[in-house]
């Protein structure tokens, strides 16, 4: 469902990003990169400003200082259709469905911006993904499981054919075999060449699938490193992987 992009530049790049709710500093310096490819966690404690980024990212929020580029493009200044437009897709924390529509019709809400004719098809490929979604493709969305709705709201974002998902806290007060289910998608997408952006405090789980991870605490990026070798940092099993 992706492009593939050229190595080298990364796929997205977010330099010393400041973002404020009046008086409120939610992100006071926030930097990284996310290379075509791979899958990037950002991991920290409630509050820590991860949600902020990404809202940010997706033009929803904008910074106070700071600038956010998408392959190599200022995207900070945009507005939020057209960063989807450019192939950067937000699947929010807590899903935000519409409960009393079905399966297809959040699905197509997916693809708004698009106007070509493959989106039929791309209805076909969410149900190969999830077919526990096509087979009730008439069913209200509000009638699902938490963790069917998860698959829902990531087949929406897919809808949009990102080149980067963002996903909010996909693992949310799901039981750890659905939390183990949408790692797995998520793994899956990687595969089809989507790139993946995911904000987690479900450290454990998201280190483990990551190929790359950055600690957000009080609003900065602190530690990095790759997902294997954050899950052997002791200060990150100190604080974010319930061993004190
Ligand atoms: N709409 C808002 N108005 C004012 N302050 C906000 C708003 N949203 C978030 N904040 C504050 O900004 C800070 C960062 O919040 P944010 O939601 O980005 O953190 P987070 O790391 O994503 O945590 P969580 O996992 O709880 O969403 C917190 O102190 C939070 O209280």
């Amino acid at each position: 469902m992706s492009d593939t992009v050229q190595t080298g530049k990364p796929l997205l790049e977010v330099r010393d990003l400041c973002v404020a709710y009046g008086a409120i500093e939610a992100v006071r310096s926030v930097s990284f990169t996310v290379q075509a490819g791979q899958i990037v966690s950002l991991i920290g404690s409630n509050g820590a400003g991860k949600t902020t980024t990404l809202r940010t990212i997706s033009g929803l929020l904008r910074p106070r200082s700071g600038q956010i580029l998408f392959e190599g493009r200022p995207i900070h200044t945009q507005p939020a259709h057209a960063i989807l437009g450019m192939g950067v897709a937000h699947c929010p924390e807590g899903r935000r469905l519409f409960p009393k529509m079905t399966v297809e019709e959040n699905l197509l809400l997916g693809a708004y911006t698009r106007k070509d004719e493959g989106i039929a098809e791309d209805v076909e490929r969410v149900y190969d993904l999830f077919p526990v979604l096509g087979e009730r493709r008439g069913n209200k969305a509000g009638l699902f499981s938490g963790g069917e709705q998860q698959m829902l709201a990531i087949g929406r974002a897919m809808m949009s054919r990102p080149r980067l998902l963002m996903l909010d806290e996909p693992s949310m007060g799901l039981s750890p075999i659905m939390t183990q289910r949408i790692f797995d998608t998520i793994r899956d997408l990687q595969r089809l060449g989507t790139t993946v952006l995911l904000v987690e405090q479900n450290a454990l789980a998201a280190l483990a699938q990551s190929d790359y991870a950055h600690v957000v605490d009080l609003g900065r990026t602190t530690i990095e490193g790759t997902g294997h070798d954050l899950l052997a940092d002791q200060r990150v099993r100190d604080a974010y992987l319930g061993e004190n």
